[in-house]
């Protein structure tokens, strides 16, 4: 299996009060495992449906999403739910930690929540790979944006998910703690082999990944690998207002 994931003609409509938005539209593509894929498009694109259909978080209208080989149109609801917190880690603009957790307590809460077993050795690389091995009893007030939001991709990474999604992972951080977190995004693919789908508005974030997938009016719009900021925001300016 070389794929982490894959959407077959993917659709969505949102159907608000009858005048029906078709948010993706027959969107095809596979990820490869290990692999680090931006998606980037206009506003009102479907970048964010694409994210929460590819991830379990909404159902596609119609097509099919598999996460490695599991089908996930064929799941229950309590089904997806268990997809979603075994095999996929979230990093989200806001961070979403929880304020009275010490920082070991919000990285270990996805196996508290699983019912599984806290690998110390792990919970220490994965602390040690976000740089914050000496910060494990603070609470996330005491940290900057960046340092919570690699508390988050610690968070993310220890379930040891098949795939880390991540939308807009640096929207609400400065230019400085942006390039460390997406540096570390960066680490986790090349030497964990995690495979990483991001949403972001920036170039500069995107040209981070192995290859920018653009969206444009619910399509796909192609592709870019090995990406510079440059021709990033070259492709996007060709999409219209971004
Ligand atoms: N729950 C919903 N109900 C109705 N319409 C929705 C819903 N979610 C998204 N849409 C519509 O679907 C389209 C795609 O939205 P989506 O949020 O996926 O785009 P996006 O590219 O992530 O946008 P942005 O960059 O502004 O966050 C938009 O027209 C949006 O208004």
């Amino acid at each position: 299996m070389t794929h982490a994931i894959r959407l077959t003609e993917v659709s969505k409509v949102y159907d608000p009060n009858g005048s029906a938005v078709r948010a993706l539209d027959g969107v095809s593509i596979a990820l490869r495992r290990g692999t680090f894929t931006a998606v980037m498009g206009p506003s009102g694109s479907g970048k964010s449906t694409f994210l929460n259909c590819a991830a379990g978080l909404d159902r596609p209208t119609s097509g099919s999403v598999s996460l490695g080989d599991i089908e996930l149109s064929g799941l229950t609801e309590v089904e997806l739910t268990e997809v979603r917190r075994q095999r996929i880690g979230f990093i989200f603009q806001a961070y979403n930690l929880l304020s009275a957790l010490t920082v070991e307590e919000n990285v270990t809460l996805p196996l508290r929540l699983a019912d599984r077993k806290t690998d110390r050795a792990f919970l220490h690389e994965v602390l040690t790979a976000v740089g914050l091995g000496d910060h494990l009893k603070r609470r996330p007030s005491e940290l900057s944006g960046g340092q919570q939001q690699r508390v988050a991709v610690a968070r993310a990474l220890i379930t040891h998910p098949d795939v880390v999604v991540a939308d807009e992972p640096t929207g609400a951080l400065d230019s400085r703690s942006s390039k460390q977190v997406l540096e570390l995004l960066r680490h986790i693919v090349d030497t964990m082999g995690q495979t990483v789908l991001m949403v972001t508005h920036d170039p500069v974030a995107a040209s981070f990944a192995d290859s920018v997938v653009f969206l444009a009016d619910g399509r796909l719009a192609g592709e870019l690998p090995k990406p510079t900021p440059e021709q990033v925001a070259a492709r996007m300016t060709h999409l219209g207002e971004w």
